[in-house]
């Protein structure tokens, strides 16, 4: 850059369910300096609003009509990072049951995808130093030319045994359905499904801490700006 400022570095890290993308990419980005993007809670904030003002779930057609109605905003600080809806700040609500078994079937309409996939751009268009954006079709869709992109995987036993923990013991088979079926469904849809990038690097984080997997992407982020 003209300045002799570092050209601002762009991650995309997508993969199933509980395979850490939240937790690596915050401690990543907050690492590194770089700003945070959770895609995931964009479309769980627009289900939140879906469902509050009644709109029927299970018709694609009154979603599509509703989907540019919301204003969403996303913070990107990774030390904090923050949602809201209309101003409403709906970080506790969007991580409520009702919205997760949800999110998969209005993530899956065209209109929803085509309005947050411009937020998604928008914001990370405007990260001064870069930034770390995790979701399912980052390195495919949003994101195409990011710098790097990361796919994580981890086995469904040890996904469902993480998130079982952070649900304070909640069963761990119907835990690991529950991931099997929204990845399933996130997987199978016609627009923009969950997949990998066919120049993204993959992580099994099955056998590895939090910890190690952090270490990987910053090494990876490192190695990048290096230009190795
Ligand atoms: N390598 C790991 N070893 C053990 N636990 C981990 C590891 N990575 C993440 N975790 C834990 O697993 C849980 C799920 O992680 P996280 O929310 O980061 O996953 P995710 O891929 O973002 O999930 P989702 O897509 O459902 O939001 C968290 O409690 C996190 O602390
Ligand atoms: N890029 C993305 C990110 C997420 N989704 C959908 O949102 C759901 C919730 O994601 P979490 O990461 O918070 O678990 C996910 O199951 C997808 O339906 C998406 O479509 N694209």
């Amino acid at each position: 850059m003209e300045n002799g400022a570092a050209k601002p570095v762009i991650v995309a890290i997508d993969g199933p369910s509980g395979t850490g993308k939240s937790s690596t990419s915050k401690a990543v980005a907050a690492q590194l300096g770089l700003s945070y993007l959770d895609t995931g809670a964009q479309y769980r904030a627009i289900t939140w609003w879906m469902v509050t003002n009644g709109i029927d779930i299970a018709d694609p057609s009154s979603i599509a009509a509703a989907a540019g109605k919301p204003e969403i905003l996303s913070g990107t600080d990774p030390t904090g990072p923050t949602i809201t809806v209309d101003g409403v700040d709906v970080a506790g609500p969007i991580r409520e049951q009702d919205v997760t078994s949800k999110v998969s079937a209005v993530s899956a309409v065209p209109e929803v995808r085509a309005r947050i996939t411009e937020l998604q751009r928008a914001i990370a268009a405007s990260a001064v130093t870069g930034i770390v954006v995790e979701g399912r079709d980052i390195g495919t869709t949003v994101l195409p030319d990011a710098d790097l992109k990361i796919f994580l995987t981890a086995s469904a036993e040890a996904r469902a045994a993480r998130r079982s923990g952070e649900l304070k013991g909640a069963d761990l088979h119907t835990t690991r359905e529950a991931l099997i079926k929204r990845d399933a469904a996130d997987s199978s849809r016609k627009t923009s499904p969950l997949a990998k990038a066919d120049d993204a690097v993959e992580v099994d984080t099955t056998d590895l801490t939090l910890q190690q997997v952090i270490e990987c992407v910053v090494t990876l982020v490192e190695e990048k700006r290096a230009g190795k």
